[in-house]
């Protein structure tokens, strides 16, 4: 298809910064009328647009605004200036950690990540044994997610972010979580998301996973776009870079 399905225009986003040494004084001063708050801009004047279908890759060091961009994408942040147009409703962020409770158990988790992902409660009942029986807790199930290792909530997390199936797909970096056998069980289930007809757009610092599954890459840098192109181009530029 040739229609665009994102089209970005001179998205600028900024973070209001508090220096930690001065956090006390920083909240007194936010109350006041002169205060010390200082405006760092994660995204720059960021303009892209994608097709329906590709699979665009998200490249740039650490802090250079992928994950926000990622955010602004998926509806749950928004840019301070510029435009965003999305032609569909069906987007999900799979990403880690959206954020479990603690006290509930590892079934009731599904039920609230799976909302904060975008499906309905009855898209959850149906997608329910599955998830658990992916994620590989069957026996844990019921008890609170607080007795849960690290390991054990990484893998509850991506089980339930796998098993959205949008026509917008964001990934933030989800390619290695828990064990070498969960791993390679994770990674095949990645590939069965990013099928023909998926729009997919995936934050990865791993050039290899970038250059087999994506057409194109956006390389940002600082909140700007520093270059964007066919993927094995930008990539190689990247790599040169980054030596
Ligand atoms: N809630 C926030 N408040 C203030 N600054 C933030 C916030 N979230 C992110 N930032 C800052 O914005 C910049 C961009 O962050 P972002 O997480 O988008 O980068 P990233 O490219 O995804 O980084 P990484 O590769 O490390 O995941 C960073 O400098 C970060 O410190």
């Amino acid at each position: 298809m040739d229609k665009n399905i994102i089209e970005a225009r001179n998205l600028t986003l900024e973070y209001t910064l508090i220096k930690r040494t001065d956090l006390k004084r920083g909240i007194m001063g936010a109350l006041k009328k002169h205060s010390e708050k200082k405006k760092f801009k994660a995204l720059n004047d960021v303009s892209f647009e994608i097709k329906h279908g590709k699979k665009i890759g998200l490249i740039g060091s650490n802090g250079s605004g992928k994950s926000t961009l990622l955010r602004m994408l998926a509806g749950t942040m928004a840019q301070d200036s510029g435009e965003l147009k999305i032609d569909t409703e069906s987007v999900s962020l799979m990403a880690l950690g959206v954020g479990f409770e603690g006290e509930l158990s590892g079934r009731e988790n599904i039920y609230i990540n799976g909302l904060l992902l975008g499906y309905s409660k009855a898209q959850i009942d149906e997608k329910l044994e599955e998830i658990i029986e992916f994620s590989e807790l069957e026996g844990f199930i019921e008890n609170p997610i607080k007795t849960y290792s690290s390991g054990m909530k990484s893998k509850l997390s991506f089980a339930i972010a796998a098993h959205i199936e949008p026509e917008l797909l964001l990934i933030d970096e989800i390619f290695s979580v828990g064990d070498a056998k969960f791993r390679k069980k994770s990674e095949a289930k990645i590939m069965s998301l990013i099928h023909d007809e998926r729009t997919v757009v995936m934050v990865s610092h791993n050039m290899g996973i970038l250059e087999r599954l994506c057409d194109e890459v956006i390389w940002l840098e600082k909140g700007k776009i520093k270059m964007q192109g066919e993927a094995k181009k930008v990539l190689e530029e990247y790599k040169l870079e980054n030596k």
